[in-house]
């Protein structure tokens, strides 16, 4: 099946640069996607929108180009609540990555038990209206109670403004709640001011609720670009995502979003998008925290040692 591209739709950086970062060894890239590619594992019929195709194969490259060891495979949108492409990259990679399903509550046991040998871990709640169809609260509810017993965590994906309603519904959440992109704030407000305030109190009160420091280039509002060797990019979303490893430095995730879906202004140069690590991550323990030591806690448990 060929698919056309939703109009406007910017490609995934073809040639990054090698970060000037290096990352500890072990280090996990904890939010990424694969796309199709479209002739083998069609998009969704409901989509909201249509990719460029971005494999499992290009992803591990980018992984090994950019010094990283692992990848969590998140279900995108425009693949539904059919994960055979996801399952398909988590299955080719030797271990070396863990996935993000998304599931109906119509799911069997048995299916359920099949993403987790392959590598599942957690399933996806989206509250972001350009990206989804509202599914009911207590169909969400009754899949976080059916893959609790696996070990699996929730991740949610929400824009700030909606926190204060969603609020009640993520702390009755039974497992680890993972949060996308600090729950996207608005960085043009202030860092100290009530907005997310709110989010780091959901966080500071509520102990298994984690946050993937992801996103600078969806986020920032004044850049400047990870783009034509600029190794300081994104300097508004800095004191974001600084605040949230420096306050709960062991529950941050790091992930380049690659191949970086919906983007309107600019791709990224992800190896560009690496040198944000330290920016955010100013230390040592902090960026093995982030890179290492977390996501092998949440997505590899069995291979931990006992002083990591
Ligand atoms: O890549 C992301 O995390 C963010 C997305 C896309 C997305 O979540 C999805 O398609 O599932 C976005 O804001 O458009």
């Amino acid at each position: 099946m060929t698919f056309e591209k939703t109009p406007g739709w910017l490609d995934w950086y073809a040639d990054p640069s090698k970060p000037a970062f290096t990352p500890p060894p072990g280090s996990v890239d904890a939010h990424c996607h694969v796309f199709g590619p479209g002739r083998l594992f069609p998009f969704a019929p409901e989509r909201k929108y249509t990719p460029c195709d971005a494999s499992r194969d290009q992803l591990f490259s980018l992984r090994d180009h950019l010094g990283f060891a692992r990848n969590v495979i998140v279900q995108a949108t425009c693949h539904g609540a059919d994960n055979r492409a996801m399952v398909d990259a988590l299955k080719a990679s030797g271990g070396r990555a863990r996935g993000i399903a998304t599931v109906k509550r119509s799911i069997s046991d048995g299916e359920l038990r099949g993403l987790h040998e392959a590598g599942v871990r957690g399933v996806r709640f989206n509250f972001v209206r350009r990206l989804v169809d509202f599914t009911p609260k207590d169909e969400l509810m009754e899949i976080a109670s059916r893959i609790a017993p696996l070990g699996w965590h929730v991740v949610i994906y929400f824009e700030a403004a909606d926190l204060p309603e969603l609020v009640d519904f993520f702390t009755a959440l039974p497992t680890t709640v993972v949060v996308d992109h600090m729950g996207r704030p608005d960085v043009a407000k202030p860092v100290d001011g009530p907005e997310f305030g709110l989010f780091l109190k959901f966080m500071r009160e509520h102990a298994n609720v984690w946050s993937k420091v992801s996103c600078p280039e969806r986020l920032s509002v004044s850049g400047p670009k990870a783009l034509d060797g600029q190794r300081a990019a994104y300097d508004d979303v800095v004191p974001f995502a600084r605040t949230i490893v420096e306050t709960f430095p062991d529950r941050v995730l790091w992930g380049t979003d690659w191949p970086h879906p919906n983007l309107k202004d600019h791709m990224p140069d992800d190896g560009l998008l690496v040198d944000f690590i330290p920016r955010i991550a100013p230390t040592p323990e902090l960026q093995r925290k982030l890179l290492v030591d977390n996501p092998m806690r949440l997505y590899w448990p069995e291979e931990r040692t006992p002083t990591s």
